[in-house]
């Protein structure tokens, strides 16, 4: 496009505006606006006038190309355009322009005139992006909560926190996996895939979740769990923020192992063999099967703690609940009721089979030789048998059935088990 431009005009136009103005002829400036000028750090557009060439003002390894695009442009063998250019100021700083050439008719002659845009203010607006994009990250590394985006469990996004949570070296080890579903505890894959479409497809805002992590090392990690969607380069994807909490975790397993367990043989203790007790005798009635109680007293227990002491007594006890362990079904629970006084409880056993069970618990108990510093010593067990009976009407009376056989058991001679009546 050939352009006329008088002088004047173009100082009208071009003096005010926010884009510089050259027009040159093989790089000779004819005539320059105040605002290029200022762009490579001179006064005024003379300036530019009086300098050799404006090659100086572009980077030398640009030369060539910028000499056969004026020459292209000049001879019309190509349409003068759009380029970008990396040009130097004064002082030697470099900095990058947008040209706009146009071929003008100037006092007689062809000339090229370029106006280059200063791209100053978006390269300002994304510096200060990339600066709140840093400052972002190390806002999110240095938080102790782990962050994660991810697609359909493949990683976009990982902060330190959470890399370390699964024990990678660093985020980018992380981010080099294609999917997070083995992090996560096949236990709960199900639930994961789940909650990922439901919030991708909007039915929940977010899903907050405790769930068992699995670390690169194959260790496991408890995690407090919070997803969410958000929008990522234009993507709606789940963004999770994830705190470590298996110390208190082991913590909780450790006050309810504490609750249910008895510390010195680790059996059930009595305030959860309680409320087992509760439930299997209702499943039992309801569904008319049979269940069985044994009541265990183990004998002479204090002449025992008497003759070799209260340490000896407690090897026993562990000795014992460890015996009774090896005896029964995993169906079965044993739980020490109190001091030596132990509960077997049988479910779906009828009469004959607890009292099979019982009698072999009772022959192994009396044949264990437990070594102390003065020889060894035996001890028995004395064991009654109840069941679950038309006229059992609750719990209470199917230990006092046992109770009562576990009196006779004693009475009889001890080391010996009685079904009650
Ligand atoms: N070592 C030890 N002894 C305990 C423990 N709990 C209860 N005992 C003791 O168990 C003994 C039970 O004694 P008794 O109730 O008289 O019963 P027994 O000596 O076994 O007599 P029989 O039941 O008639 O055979 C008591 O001396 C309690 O101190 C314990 O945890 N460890």
């Amino acid at each position: 496009m050939l352009v006329n431009l008088s002088p004047a005009i173009n100082e009208q136009l071009f003096i005010k505006s926010h884009y510089g103005v050259v027009i040159h002829r093989d790089f000779k400036a004819l005539y320059a606006d105040d605002n290029y000028a200022r762009y490579f750090g001179y006064q005024s557009g003379q300036d530019i006038v009086s300098l050799t060439s404006l090659l100086q003002l572009i980077a030398p390894h640009e030369h060539e190309s910028a000499i056969q695009a004026y020459r292209a442009v000049m001879s019309g063998k190509q349409q003068p355009g759009v380029s970008s250019y990396k040009n130097i100021d004064k002082n030697g700083n470099e900095f990058i322009v947008l040209t706009v050439d146009h071929v003008i008719e100037w006092q007689g002659e062809k000339a090229m005139q370029i106006t280059i845009i200063d791209l100053s203010p978006h390269v300002e607006t994304h510096r200060k992006l990339q600066a709140s994009e840093e400052r972002y990250r190390e806002l999110v590394d240095g938080s102790i909560q782990g962050i994660l985006v991810h697609k359909n469990f493949k990683p976009l996004f990982c902060n330190h926190a959470y890399a370390q949570m699964f024990g990678f070296e660093d985020d980018q080890a992380l981010m080099n996996i294609n999917s997070i579903l083995p992090l996560i505890s096949s236990i709960y894959h199900h639930q994961a895939q789940q909650d990922n479409q439901a919030l991708l497809a909007g039915k929940k805002d977010a899903i907050k979740t405790e769930s068992k992590g699995v670390r690169a090392d194959g260790s496991t990690v408890w995690l407090s769990v919070l997803s969410r969607p958000v929008q990522w380069n234009g993507e709606r994807v789940i963004q999770v923020t994830a705190m470590d909490i298996t110390e208190q975790q082991l913590l909780r397993q450790q006050l309810e192992h504490r609750a249910n367990y008895d510390g010195l043989t680790n059996l059930l203790n009595r305030r959860a063999l309680s409320e087992l007790l509760e439930k299997q005798f209702a499943y039992h009635q309801i569904h008319s099967a049979p269940l069985c109680c044994v009541l265990i007293d183990l004998d002479n227990f204090k002449a025992i703690n008497d003759q070799y002491g209260h340490h000896i007594g407690d090897k026993i006890l562990k000795l014992f609940a460890a015996t009774s362990k090896k005896n029964i079904r995993e169906s079965d629970y044993i739980c020490r009721w109190g001091g030596e006084e132990f509960v077997l409880i049988l479910p779906n056993t009828d009469i004959e089979r607890a009292a099979f069970i019982a009698e072999r618990l009772c022959d192994a108990i009396a044949k264990l030789r437990l070594p102390t510093g003065n020889g060894y010593v035996n001890f028995s067990a004395s064991m009654g048998v109840s069941s679950l009976s038309d006229n059992t009407s609750n719990v209470d009376l199917l230990l006092s059935k046992a109770d009562n056989a576990l009196y006779q058991a004693k009475h009889l001679g001890k080391n010996r088990v009685v079904i009650a009546s």
